[in-house]
């Protein structure tokens, strides 16, 4: 992150010295002093705040606190929050973006030391509080982490200490629903204790935090070894690490696994840390990383199964980035459900699996298997866009209840709870 923003802030001096503004010191690496005062910049009344405001042909310049933002006209123009522009109650936008001129400058510009203030050529006028531009400028997002994330081995996991929620305190405090969360989007797991082991209570603990997401299993599941759908999930047999419902468009935001009953021996639950994994394969080969973000892959889930006739394909790569920040945020990794490829040629497809390879080294290193047996009272929530599970095979009856949840409900009680999300 401070490479990333120390090389942005450069090549924004850069920039700033190509067009022939001069008198900058640089004093590398002591942010405060990165942008003093130019020669050819507008002022506020009190310099020593530091903001200054350039008009070029195509873009609005304003430095303010310690950032230099580049605003297109049209952007400034079309984000006015004036009452005409902007409903604030329902944060909506009234604005008719479309009938803006896309030459559009403005006619007049003040600055003062809270305040932006742009008067158009129709007359209408336009404030800016200048934190909110900071906020919301694309310099401003480049320099803030998106979501505080805790990456983890076995090791990392396990001296964390991450406390389990109280059933009670989950569903009657929003203290310990936001405990719960909190732990959840640092590290994609999280456990409720002395929950009642049946079905009912699990939904009662999955739709305190979201909405269940029905799918092909039905609303809440209930699964044994008794084969009774065309998956192996339904089987006594031991399943890699992987990610469910890869063929899915958007795969399940959260599975939550409650064991009802188990006796016998086995059944192990295993869980690794995806975006862990292809952390290390960022650093160690990031050529690979960038193959595993490109190249598009279909999952297929094919079952005729009794009255079960499903066929799901979801498309998408393994490895999914936001494109501007390249922030990690859904692994897609099931190599049961993984498709014909034919999406790329062979030798494309020949550096794919040297990539893929170099993941599953990554994923399948001992000392980034985290093991727990899970018991009746214990339920487990993943984040199956971000850590895998597998399971050990098993002997004796064992009986599993859970759901998915939708991945926007959760981040969304999150928020409303004060959590960054
Ligand atoms: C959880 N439950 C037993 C309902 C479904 C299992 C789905 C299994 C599928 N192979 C996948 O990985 O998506
Ligand atoms: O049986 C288990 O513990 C998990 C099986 C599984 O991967 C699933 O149901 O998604
Ligand atoms: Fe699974």
């Amino acid at each position: 992150m401070w490479c990333h923003r120390l090389s942005h802030l450069q090549s924004s001096l850069q920039n700033l010295l190509r067009r022939g503004v001069t008198c900058w010191a640089f004093q590398q690496p002591n942010f405060k002093s990165l942008f003093p005062l130019a020669i050819h910049w507008h002022h506020t009344a009190s310099e020593s705040l530091g903001c200054a405001w350039q008009q070029h042909e195509d873009h609005f310049e304003l430095q303010y606190a310690n950032t230099v933002m580049r605003f297109d006209y049209v952007w400034l123009r079309d984000h006015c929050r004036s009452a005409s522009c902007y409903n604030s109650k329902t944060h909506q936008r009234s604005l008719d973006t479309a009938s803006v001129d896309l030459c559009i400058k403005p006619k007049t510009v003040h600055l003062d030391e809270t305040t932006l203030c742009l008067t158009w050529p129709d007359g209408h006028v336009t404030k800016y509080d200048l934190d909110w531009l900071v906020r919301n400028s694309y310099e401003g997002q480049k320099q803030k982490v998106i979501q505080p994330r805790i990456f983890w081995n076995a090791e990392i996991y396990q001296r964390a200490q991450v406390p389990s929620v109280d059933f009670q305190s989950f569903l009657e405090t929003n203290e310990g629903l936001k405990n719960f969360l909190q732990n959840f989007l640092l590290y994609g797991i999280a456990f409720v204790e002395n929950v009642p082991p049946t079905q009912e209570h699990t939904e009662k603990l999955a739709e305190r935090i979201s909405l269940i997401r029905e799918t092909i299993y039905g609303r809440m599941w209930y699964f044994t070894s008794d084969f009774s759908r065309g998956d192996t999930a339904y089987t006594k047999l031991a399943l890699d690490r992987h990610t469910d419902t890869t063929y899915f468009q958007e795969p399940c935001g959260i599975q939550v696994f409650h064991c009802l009953k188990h006796e016998g021996t086995g059944g192990r639950t295993l869980l690794v840390d995806g975006f862990y994994a292809a952390e290390q394969v960022l650093q160690k080969a990031p050529e690979q990383f960038e193959l595993l973000t490109k190249v598009p892959l279909k999952h297929e889930y094919i079952e005729n199964f009794g009255e079960c006739h499903n066929h799901m394909i979801g498309v998408g790569p393994v490895l999914n980035i936001y494109p501007w920040n390249k922030e990690l945020y859904l692994i897609r990794y099931n190599n049961y459900d993984r498709a014909v490829i034919n999406t790329v040629p062979y030798d494309v497809v020949h550096r794919w699996y040297a990539a893929h390879r170099t993941l599953t080294v990554e994923l399948r290193r001992p000392e980034n298997e985290f093991w727990v047996k899970l018991k009746p009272g214990r339920v487990l929530f993943i984040d199956n866009w971000r850590v895998l599970h597998g399971r050990e095979s098993f002997t004796g009856y064992r009986q599993l209840c859970g759901c998915y949840l939708t991945r926007d409900d959760v981040l969304n009680t999150a928020r409303l709870l004060g959590l960054q999300a």
